[in-house]
This record gives structure tokens, sequence and C-alpha cells, in this order.
């Protein structure tokens, strides 16, 4: 079986598959002593490990460590491409694109056709277009939810709250709901954008995926929920690398 890890900058996601199917998947941290927190059942499944990765150098070097000695299985990391099986990069240094942004791009064009966005809500939101000739168009980095909310919190001295995850969109008359219902109001018109875009460019879909993703649903994007769309990419560029 081949162990996939999709470490971001808060969380990592994994899973556990051969060819054809996932026989588990979780979540842990990179912050954490086991950072995968699978059985050693499982663990001892593992013969070979990928890994997508936008850790910083010293976490990644860190992750590879444990993995490695707690899977006793080479780990092999896999970046941003300039193009694959018809999917084309618009970065000219692709080098610097997230690895997440550009397998979540790979693991949404081996399903869909059409034309797409996807749209990452984690640490930081990406939202990333795809026209139905597998073309790039270009996207967006933005802020994540919760990075939002914590430089709110850091950097203004007299802004106090505690967060909700809730979808009024109302003008707030506390600071609580200043806060929560003006970062619901932001993700919203964020929406509006991302659907306009999509109209104007002939995109058919929308993916979402990232911690975040069901709230944005929650706040009326009309997306398709894929948690599984960077381990999905990374699994195929593996399963192509490695077959033959
Ligand atoms: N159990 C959880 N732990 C941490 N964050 C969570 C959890 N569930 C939902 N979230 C939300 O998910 C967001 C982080 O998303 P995700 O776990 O996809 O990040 P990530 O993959 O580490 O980030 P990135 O890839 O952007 O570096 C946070 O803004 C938070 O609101
Ligand atoms: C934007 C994030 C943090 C989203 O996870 C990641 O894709 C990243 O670190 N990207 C590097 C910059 C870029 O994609 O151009
Ligand atoms: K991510």
């Amino acid at each position: 079986m081949n162990l996939f890890i999709d470490a971001g900058n808060t969380r990592l996601k994994w899973c556990l598959a051969n060819q054809d199917e996932v026989l588990a998947s979780g979540t842990g941290s990179l912050e954490d002593e086991n950072p995968l927190g699978m059985s050693g059942e499982l663990i001892g499944k593992v013969v070979s490990v990928a890994i997508s990765t936008v850790a910083s150098e010293e976490r990644r070097t860190h992750l590879a460590g444990s993995v490695e000695k707690l899977c006793q299985a080479p780990v092999r990391f896999y970046w941003s491409e300039q193009s694959r099986n018809g999917l084309m990069n618009a970065y000219q240094d692709v080098s610097r694109m997230g690895a997440d942004r550009w397998h979540g791009m790979y693991g949404a064009w081996l399903d869909h056709r059409q034309g797409f966005a996807v749209l990452d809500a984690g640490s930081a939101v990406t939202v990333d277009y795809v026209d139905r000739h597998g073309q790039h168009l270009g996207g967006y980095i933005l802020p994540g939810l919760q990075m939002m909310l914590r430089s709110l919190r850091t950097d203004a001295a007299r802004i106090w709250f505690d967060p909700d995850q809730g979808l009024a969109t109302d003008p707030g008359k506390s600071t609580g709901e200043c806060v929560n219902h003006g970062l619901a109001w932001l993700s919203a018109a964020m929406i509006e954008r991302v659907i306009a875009d999509a109209r104007k460019l002939s995109l058919s879909e929308i993916l979402v995926t990232g911690g975040d993703a069901d709230r944005l649903i929650g706040l009326g994007l009309p997306g398709i929920s894929r948690p599984d769309l960077v381990l999905s990419g990374l699994r195929a560029i593996h399963a192509e690398e490695t077959s033959g």
C-alpha cells in the first residue's frame, strides 16, 4: 500500500491506498509526535510514501524524517509542474506555485474536462481557474478565515470577540457580531466573484476543498465538495510516475 500525505500549513491529511482504492484516511498535525495518528497495523502496510506539501523547508525535512522512520519506507515529494496529461500551468516559474494547488487542479482535471474553478479554503484560500482545454488561466491567493480572525485579534488592540461559525451577514451590533458577520459577508462577496468569473470564463463546475469548504458552501457557494482533491491528484501523479 502507498501512503499519500497532503501537508498544509495547519494540518496534514493522509490516505492509505493501492492503485484503485483507499483503505484508510485521516488527519494529523506536524506538531504531534506521531504526526499521522495512524495505527501500527496500518503503518505496517506502507511500502512507499508520496507527499505534497506547502510547509516550510524546516517542517518538510522534519516530516520526511519522521515518516521515513515510522514507516520504514521511501518517501518521495511531488511538486508543481509545467504541464501534465493536458493540464497546463499558467505560472512562468512553476516552482513557486504551492504543490497543493497543482495537485488539486490535477485531481479536478481527471474528473472534469469542461472547465472548472478550484477553491481551496485552508490556512490560506486559493482560487484557480482552468478552462476546458486544460489551460490554467491563473488564480488568487487570499488569507484564510482563521488567519483573518487571528490578525484582527492580534493587530487591533480593542477588538475582543469570540469567533463563531455562523452564516449571518447582516450588519453587526456588537464587536463579536461585526467581526463574525463581517467575515461571512466578505466570504459571500468572494463567492459572488467566483460565480461571476466562472460564468464569464465558461467554467462549468466549482470544486471546493480545504477545512473551510463546508462553511463556504453554507454561505451559498454552488460548489461540489471534494475534500480529497489534493490527495486524489497526488495519487494519480504517483501512479503515473511509478507505473511501467
Ligand atoms: N479540525 C480542524 N483543525 C483545524 N482547522 C480546521 C479544522 N476543521 C476545520 N478547520 C478550518 O480549516 C482551515 C484550515 O484548513 P485546512 O485544514 O485545509 O488547512 P491546511 O491544509 O493546513 O492549509 P493550507 O493548505 O492552506 O496550508 C481553518 O481556517 C479552520 O477554520
Ligand atoms: C497559498 C498556499 C499557502 C495555500 O496552501 C500554498 O499554495 C503556497 O504556499 N503557495 C506558494 C505560492 C504560490 O502558490 O504562488
Ligand atoms: K490545502
